[in-house]
This record gives structure tokens, sequence and C-alpha cells, in this order.
């Protein structure tokens, strides 16, 4: 199973590997548990660890290997972020698809060596979402032949890039390139940002860490300002736009090339939150079957709660869930790499389907992650609450994903887009050039669902449900938008009117990709044991989701109200199925106890004794009294007593 997880046994044997290895080395492990340490400790002991893994990373992993790397930094400095989390994670990705052939050989070296740290630093204290208004300006003076790079006031502030505060020394800085008085929008350029040799700010530039944020404080997010602050005209990144030294701009072959960066970490952020919710699930399961309170049957011992159907209820839909992102995650991968080719020998045709593909899926798999970290939370009672879980941080920080690489609501509002266009295709007879994640739109379904009729149909059935009902809402939510254009209405109020059928849509076409990557996986696998365990998660899922957006199915009477309760007792079924599996089905993941950080959800499943360890190596336990109460609390009482 772990060699499904993972894409193959060779991943699935290196990750043990490496694990292993790191078991061995306490120099990397934490010196304490991170609760118990201040957010300056805690940057610290990451530096620290991030120092060595430095100089000891090839005897662990094989450094050219991302999957190895990523492994190797999720043990090691963990989910709540490190002083260079964004080098690897945008800083290198964008310099690496934006940089030309001769500014790459020039930083790429610097920067995978780590002479150099790097951040991405585009969103502002007064815009993040709508690019088109950041202020930040990269004015050319055709004189020096320099960028003049300026903050005109308080809300062009760059504001969030993470490690910008106080680690990194240059970043990626997105800016409005203004030439001749022309603004051509926002581009990105390479700036320096700190002295190497102090790390001092350089002249011009304001710099510091924006405070605690609800998560992920390892990482200081920042702020940056500019006061005509000069770069080299050759620090504009080069390799899709050009600047010649009289001012010439040579533009891109796709407007939105630049964004390329942003996609990049859409596409690989997915595996990130199934990690995420897996990881949870994993401590609320292995719990779960450890903590027992009531009974079922009166006349026998207390039962683990995982045997109650509410609880395998808030637990299992989000495990096959874990399950479809992954998947899903790695299709979206493979496909992103397949487009990053093409793209950097100037073929763009596959990046509005991308971009599409994209945002839908890192809305609705952020969205449904945190759903099922926070059940995964609540499933454990009390000790769900306690940081000795360590969930409410793995909350934390995968929810920021709702959040950061676009807003959510605003993706969901970049696919409708595309559907719409895919939805006009359909009105106008040219279904024949819907592209391949669209196809469905321009065929007809049957009148009702059969997903009672034909059982054994595979999940064929089910897959033409999904389609049926994400088919009619995007038709629905199109008529509206052109409607009422139609009535008069400017495209962009109509848009407004129509955002919330259209987000309906976006998120229900999105669900159908992930039930079809489910699908698709599943019939890819050989080995009789893992499809069988897949595939009842497999049923579960199918039937889970379809219940969630039943009503749309059943209003006009795609889904019958007995289809219904078919569906119910199907999820009620698989609860049951799956049971014995549970723990497995996450285990198989494969977390070391070091790489989870939990004391409630350790392999060992000693709870009890592991919690009572644990609140007694609290930092408030070293002494019996403190000083809160010899100074406050013990006079305060003298007094009263008088
Ligand atoms: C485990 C923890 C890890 C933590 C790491 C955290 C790191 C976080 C980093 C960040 O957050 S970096 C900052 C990220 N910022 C954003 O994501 C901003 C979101 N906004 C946007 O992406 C864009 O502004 C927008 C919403 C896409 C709109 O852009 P714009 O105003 O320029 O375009 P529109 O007019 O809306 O659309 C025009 C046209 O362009 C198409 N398009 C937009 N983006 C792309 C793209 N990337 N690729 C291809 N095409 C794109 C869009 O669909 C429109 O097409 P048409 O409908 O006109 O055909
Ligand atoms: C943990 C974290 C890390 C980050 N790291 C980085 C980084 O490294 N580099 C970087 O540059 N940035 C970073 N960011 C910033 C992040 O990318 C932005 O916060 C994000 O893109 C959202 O933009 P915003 O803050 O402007 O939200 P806003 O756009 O102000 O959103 C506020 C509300 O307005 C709504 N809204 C806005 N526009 C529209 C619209 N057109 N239609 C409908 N509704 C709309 C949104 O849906 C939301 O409900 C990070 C943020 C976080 C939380």
């Amino acid at each position: 199973m772990a060699a499904q997880i993972w894409g193959s046994e060779k991943r699935a044997r290196r990750r043990r590997e490496i694990s292993a290895k790191i078991a061995q080395m306490p120099e990397l492990h934490d010196s304490k548990p991170l609760p118990f340490m201040t957010r300056e400790e805690k940057i610290m002991e990451s530096a620290r660890k991030l120092t060595i893994l430095t100089e000891k990373m090839g005897q662990i992993i094989d450094p050219t290997d991302p999957a190895e790397l990523y492994h190797l930094n999720n043990e090691v400095l963990g989910l709540e972020g490190n002083p260079m989390a964004l080098h690897g994670v945008m800083f290198i990705p964008a310099l690496s698809a934006q940089a030309s052939d001769e500014q790459q050989a020039k930083w790429l070296p610097r920067a995978l060596r780590r002479e150099i740290i790097g951040t991405y630093a585009q969103t502002e204290l007064g815009h993040g979402t709508n690019l088109q208004n950041l202020e930040t300006t990269a004015t050319y003076d055709l004189a020096t032949q320099e960028f003049v790079l300026h903050t005109p006031q308080i809300t062009a502030l760059k504001w969030w890039p993470g490690n910008l505060g106080k680690s990194s020394n240059y970043a990626v800085v997105v800016a409005h390139m203004i030439i001749k008085a022309k603004n051509y929008g926002p581009h990105p350029f390479m700036v320096q940002l700190r002295d190497e040799k102090t790390h001092e700010p350089l002249p011009g530039i304001t710099i510091g860490d924006i405070g605690p944020k609800m998560a992920y404080n390892i990482v200081d997010n920042g702020f940056l300002g500019f006061n005509k602050y000069r770069i080299p005209r050759t620090n504009l990144l080069m390799r899709h736009t050009k600047v010649e030294a009289d001012g010439t701009y040579i533009k891109p072959p796709h407007a939105k090339i630049n964004y390329s960066a942003m996609v990049h970490v859409r596409a690989y952020m997915l595996t990130g939150q199934a990690i995420m919710l897996a990881s949870a699930l994993n401590i609320a399961t292995r719990y779960s079957s450890v903590r027992r309170q009531g009974q079922i049957d009166k006349s026998q011992p207390e039962v683990k709660v995982l045997e109650y159907q509410t609880q395998q209820h808030r637990l299992f839909p989000s495990i096959a869930r874990a399950y479809a992102f992954q998947f899903a995650g790695a299709e979206t991968v493979k496909l992103y790499e397949h487009v990053l080719k093409e793209m950097k020998s100037g073929n763009v045709s596959l990046m509005a389907d991308l971009h599409a593909l994209t945002s839908g899926l890192k809305s609705v798999v952020t969205y449904q992650t945190g759903e099922g970290i926070e059940q995964a939370r609540m499933a454990c009672g009390g000790h769900g609450y306690s940081m000795a879980s360590y969930i409410s941080e793995i909350y934390g920080v995968a929810i920021g994903g709702c959040t950061y690489e676009g807003e959510n609501m605003v993706m969901l509002l970049q696919l409708a887009r595309y559907l719409v266009k895919s939805a006009a295709l359909v009105k106008s007879g040219q279904s024949s050039k819907l592209g391949p994640l669209v196809a469905y739109l321009g065929v007809k379904s049957e009148p009702t669902s059969l997903i009672d009729r034909i059982p054994n149909s595979g999940f064929t059935e089910y897959v033409k449900t999904f389609q049926h009902v994400s088919k009619r809402q995007t038709l629905k939510a199109a008529d509206m938008f052109f409607g009422l254009m139609e009535k008069g209405e400017k495209r962009e109020i109509a848009w407004n009117k129509c955002s919330v059928e259209l987000n309906r849509a976006s998120r229900l076409h999105t669900r159908l990709f992930i039930v079809e990557a489910f699908v698709r996986r599943v019939n890819e696998i050989a080995d009789i044991r893992i499809k069988e365990a897949l595939t009842d998660l497999l049923h579960l899922h199918v039937n889970y989701e379809l219940l969630d957006i039943a009503s749309y199915a059943l209003e006009d009477g795609f889904l019958s109200a007995s289809q219904l309760d078919y569906i119910r007792d199907q999820v009620y079924l698989y609860l049951g199925k799956i049971r014995p599996n549970a723990v497995s089905l996450l285990d198989s993941w494969e977390f070391s106890d070091i790489e989870l950080r939990s004391v409630l959800g350790r392999r060992d499943g000693n709870v009890y004794e592991n919690l009572f360890k644990w609140a007694k190596s609290s930092p408030l336990n070293k002494t019996d009294v403190l000083s809160s109460v010899t100074q406050y609390l013990k006079p305060m009482m003298e007094k009263a007593r008088l």
C-alpha cells in the first residue's frame, strides 16, 4: 500500500531508509517538543537542524531527488516551516521557470548550494489577489540601464512573503514594470535585499517580520519596502519577457506565463495537503483504537471508541479523501511537469487547462483537508485539544492553504471562467472543441442514474452521476450569467451576481476530477489485496461524496429518494467493511513518530503513559510554585484572608 501511496516500491523503500537513518542521528531530532518552545527558540532550533542537513544531506538522501528532499524536510524540520521554506517551494521554481539560461547559470547554482537564501515577494499590504493593482513599481532608467524599485505608499509594502522577514537575502520581487511612462503590468525581478557578509538590509530597503500567525510560525513571513532602490536591467527575469537596453519590450508568448511559480505551488501543494490530512487521521485513528469509553452492549466491557459508527463516519470518509487527494495530486504534478516542459520550449497551449485544474483542486482539497483535520481533532475528545495531539498545529498549517496561492473563492472563480467558456462551446454546438477535462459537458446523459441498478458496473454509474450534476450546474450557472448579460447587465456585474452558482459548478467539476483520479488509480492496481482494500475505500468515497452533493441530483430527479437510501446504506456498509483496516490504511503512509510529532498518536499506542510523561515535562512543572503565584496570587489570597 505504501508503494501505491508514494508512487512506487522504490519510493516507499527509500522513505523507510531515510527515516531509519534519521532515527539514528539524534542531532537531527527536536531537542524538546516544539509546543514547549517560544517562536524564537523554534526558529533557532530549525536553523540548527537546517545547517546540519545542508552538510550531511548527501549521507541521507539523493539531494537531486525532490521527493527524497521533501521527505527529509518533513521528518527533520516538520510542518511548522523552516528558515528556507520558500527557497525551495517558490524561489528556485521561479528562477527555474522564468530566468533565462544565462540568468540561471548565474543564480541557480548559488541558490542550490545555499550560498544565498531566496523567497518570492509578490503580495502587498493592500493587495494580494488582484495582481493588476499591486503598487510596487520598477521604473526603467534608460540612462543607467537600471530598474528603480519603489514603494509609493504603505499599502505597497510587500507583506506576507515567507522567510522574507529575517532569513532571506534575495527575493524574486513582483513589481509593475514601467518603461517610458508605459505600464507593462506585474513582472518578476531578482533582487538582493541584504548584504551577503553582514546580512544587514541594503540601503533603500526596509524589511522585517510581520509577527506571529495562527500557525506556521517557524517561517518569518515578512514586510519589505523599497526607497528608489536600483537593480540592473538584467535582473528582470528574462526567459519569456525581455527588455532591451534601449527600453524595447519583448512580450511573452502567454500573458500569464509569469504566474508559473504560483501554478507550481498549486500543483505540488495537493500532496502536502493529503499528507497533513493523513497525519491527523493517523493520530486520531490510532488513538480511537486505544481509547475505551462506554459500551455498545451493556453486558460487554467498554469498547474502543473506533467501534462507534459516529466515530467511523467522522474519520473514514476523510481517510478516503486523503487517498483520493494523493492520487489526484500525483496526476496533477505529472501534468504540471509536462506543461512546464512544453512552456520552456514555447508551447503554451496547455496553460489554460492546467491553470483551471489547479485552481479548482487547490480550493477543494484545502477546504476538505481542513474539515477532515478538524473532525480528527474532535474525534480525540479532550486530548485532541491538547498540543500533545499536535493536530491543532497540523490544522493551522493546512488551513493556510485555503488562503495562500490564491484565496479559494477567487481560484474557484478562475476555474469557473474556463467552465463558462466550455459551456458556451456546448451551447453553440461546438462540443468537439472541448478539452479532455471537460469533454463530458458535451455528452448527453441518461435521464436517471443507474447506480443501484448496475451494481457491478465498476464505478461507471457513479462517475456518470457526478458528471451529470457537474454538467447540469455548469450549464445552469452559465445560463444564468448569459441570461443576465442578454438582459443588458454589464459582464462584470452579471459575473458577480452569478458567482455563488459559478463556484458551485467549479466545486462539482473538481470533485468529479478527484473521483475519476481515484477510479483510474484503483483500476490500474494489480495486487489483489491492495486493490480490494482500496476498492472498499473508493466505494465509501463515491457514496459519501454523492450523498454530500445529492441535492443537485435530486432537484431534477436524476437520483430518486430510494436511490438516496441505497447510497446511504452503502456508506454504512462500507464504514463497517473498512473498520478492520482503518488503522492499517493510515499506518501504510508510514509516518515515523519523529515526523508526526504527536504524543497522542505514537505507534506504540501507550497513550496514557506518554501523555503523563509529556505533561510532567511541561516548562510550567519545572517548579512546584510559579512566580505568578508568589508575586500575585499568594499575596491576593493572603490579603483576602486578613
Ligand atoms: C506547507 C506550507 C507551504 C507554504 C507555502 C506558502 C507559499 C505561498 C506563497 C504565495 O501565496 S505567493 C502569492 C500567491 N498569490 C496569488 O496566488 C494571487 C492570486 N491571484 C492570481 O493568481 C491572479 O491575480 C488571478 C486571480 C489569477 C487573476 O489574474 P489577472 O487579474 O491577471 O487575470 P484575469 O483578468 O482574472 O484573467 C485573465 C485570463 O488569464 C487567465 N489566467 C490567469 N492566471 C493564469 C495562469 N496562471 N495560467 C494561465 N492562465 C491564467 C485567466 O484564466 C483568464 O483567462 P480567460 O478567462 O480570460 O481566458
Ligand atoms: C501562510 C501564508 C503564506 C504566504 N506566503 C506568501 C509568499 O511567500 N509570498 C507572497 O507573495 N504572498 C504570500 N502569502 C499571501 C497570499 O498569497 C495572499 O494572502 C492570498 O493570495 C490572498 O490574497 P489577499 O490576502 O489579498 O486576500 P483578499 O483578496 O483581500 O481576500 C479577502 C476576501 O476577499 C475576497 N475576494 C477578493 N477578491 C475577490 C474577487 N475578485 N472575487 C470574489 N471575492 C474576492 C476573497 O475571497 C476573501 O474572502 C501568504 C499568505 C499566507 C496566509
